[in-house]
């Protein structure tokens, strides 16, 4: 029958040559599948690539190019998402980036755009400013606990913008409940490296070969904490309604419009479920966009001091950096796109699917196909980013020494399903290098002879993310007058 197909319809784009029945499952199942697909492509001379699991289709776009000409141009069918039949059992069908192209994602979607669209980011700044001047704050007590306190940050900032919660720790039971359900489904959506996530078929075979009791038993678990952490929001946001006592945020603010008037049919669900989601999609990214942030500024001193220059220049050193700094500091721009490009948290993205046949290029890829935008492949292409693995800010300037027009983060994803959080995210994660570079220098830590301790590279995936694994570096305050400033900030808050 497929041979049928691709007589009938043209060949599928290139790629390694599939075994009978398992297909290139073997060739899928790697440690590292962002740099082993741009591999593929240097093979098969095509910035696309084809390969086959167990019968299920699945397209490589490792160039820039391709994925402008698939995602973007023809995004009317190149943006639903492969289903993954665990998703129901685990109860996360209500997670926006798992959702189908459908009328449901698109309640969820323009909810989402409008708290978080480039406008609506704005009403968060206050928010902003206060979780990042605390994380600095606990940062100058115990910069040993950098782990935590970055965690910390990103956490109290979702929950708040979200349910108008205010997280007092980390060890928080529900960030706990929260933190686990993602941790246990991540493992059921992602097997293996994120197979079932490709291979939504795998989900189907025979329990003794996958042993799905003990998977069902962990997606009732994860789907059980996931509920816990929801409801006990949920009624946290109405019991501070009802004392008079309710932040601004996402829920607060829907339940205050509905006691007034009707809300729309499917909105209260639809709200609970951005909520939780922005929870998931809005932390484990920005603390790794922020860990990765620290490493880069330790290993190599002479970006950060650069950097501190240009912040001393136009801010001075009698106040913190604002968001109305922004535009006054392309220095620091060209940083926060050098660390969002140098290292990604999602390296191939989200996966999207195609909804109807296409041809590109000479090539049939059928309805149906998973298709992976390989975001590492992207931002590490040679012809674009010469010398790819290096960190280099001023590659992100022209000849005149402009900041160039390259503003595109690809780490946001593709099309349709773009990040839909990327202006709340660009914010925080911005405000956090400006104001870090402003209050701290960041250095290598020393061993008990006073020898530098190079920082831990390393990096871990777990599910779809890629997390900083934990390092050793040294975070000293800059000068008095900062750590006078965040200690009136912090007191007048409190
Ligand atoms: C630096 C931090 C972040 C990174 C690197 C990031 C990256 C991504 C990527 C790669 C996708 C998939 C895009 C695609 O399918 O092509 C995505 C989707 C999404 N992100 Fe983010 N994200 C970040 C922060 C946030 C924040 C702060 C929020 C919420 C305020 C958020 C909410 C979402 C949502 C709801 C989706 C699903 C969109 C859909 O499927 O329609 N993200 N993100």
């Amino acid at each position: 029958e497929r041979l049928g197909s691709r007589l009938k319809n043209g060949p599928y784009p290139p790629g390694p040559k599939p075994i009978p029945i398992i297909g290139n499952i073997l060739d899928l199942q790697i440690k590292e599948p962002g740099p082993e697909y741009a591999e593929w492509s240097k093979k098969y001379q095509s910035g696309i690539c084809f390969a086959t699991a167990f019968g299920n289709n699945i397209l490589i776009v490792n160039t820039q190019a391709d994925a402008d000409e698939l995602f973007e141009k023809r995004a009317k069918i190149y943006s639903d998402r492969p289903q993954i039949p665990m998703t129901n059992l685990i109860g996360y069908e209500g997670m926006v980036p798992l959702m189908s192209y459908g009328n449901y994602w698109r309640l969820c979607r323009r909810i989402c755009q409008q708290h978080f669209n480039y406008e609506s980011a704005k009403n968060y700044r206050p928010i902003i400013y206060e979780k990042v001047h605390n994380f600095l704050s606990a940062l100058s007590e115990s910069p040993d606990n950098f782990a935590s306190h970055n965690k910390m940050l990103s956490v109290s900032f979702a929950v708040a913008i979200m349910y108008g919660y205010e997280v007092k720790s980390v060890d928080d039971p529900l960030i706990d409940a929260a933190d686990r359900s993602i941790f246990l489904a991540g493992g059921l959506l992602t097997p293996d490296a994120s197979i079932i996530n490709l291979f939504p078929f795998l989900a189907h075979i025979p329990p003794w070969l996958s042993g799905p009791m003990t998977s069902r038993k962990i997606a009732a678990e994860a789907k059980g904490l996931m509920k816990y952490m929801q409801e006990s929001m949920m009624n946290f946001a109405k019991a501070s309604i009802k004392s008079g006592t309710a932040d601004a945020s996402l829920v607060t603010d829907f339940l205050e419009k509905q006691s007034i008037s009707e809300a729309r049919k499917g909105e209260e669900q639809a709200v609970q479920d951005v909520a939780f989601t922005t929870y998931s999609g809005a932390t484990e990214t920005t603390i790794a966009v922020i860990a990765t942030f620290y490493y880069l500024m330790a290993k190599y001193p002479e970006v950060q001091s650069k950097a501190q220059t240009e912040i001393d220049q136009v801010i001075g050193s009698t106040r913190l950096p604002e968001f109305d700094d922004r535009s006054a500091l392309p220095y620091l721009e060209a940083i926060y796109r050098e660390v969002m490009r140098w290292s990604q948290s999602l390296p191939l993205g989200v996966p999207h699917a195609l909804t109807e046949d296409d041809y590109y290029k000479g090539y049939f890829i059928p309805k149906g196909t998973t298709v992976i935008g390989n975001i590492w492949a992207m931002n590490h292409d040679e012809d674009i980013y010469p010398e790819p693995f290096a960190f280099k800010p001023e590659r992100f300037f022209d000849e005149s020494g402009k900041l160039n027009q390259n503003n595109r983060i690809l780490s946001y994803g593709f099309g349709r399903r773009i990040c839909v959080g990327k202006a709340v995210a660009s914010s925080i994660v911005w405000l956090t290098m400006a104001s870090t570079l402003a209050c701290f220098n960041i250095g290598k830590a020393k061993d008990e002879f006073g020898n530098e301790i190079e920082p831990n590279g390393e990096y871990h995936t777990e599910g779809l993310v890629t997390h900083k694994v934990d390092y050793k570096c040294s975070i000293l305050p800059r000068s008095q007058i900062y750590k006078d400033l965040l200690q009136a900030e912090k007191t007048a808050r409190v």
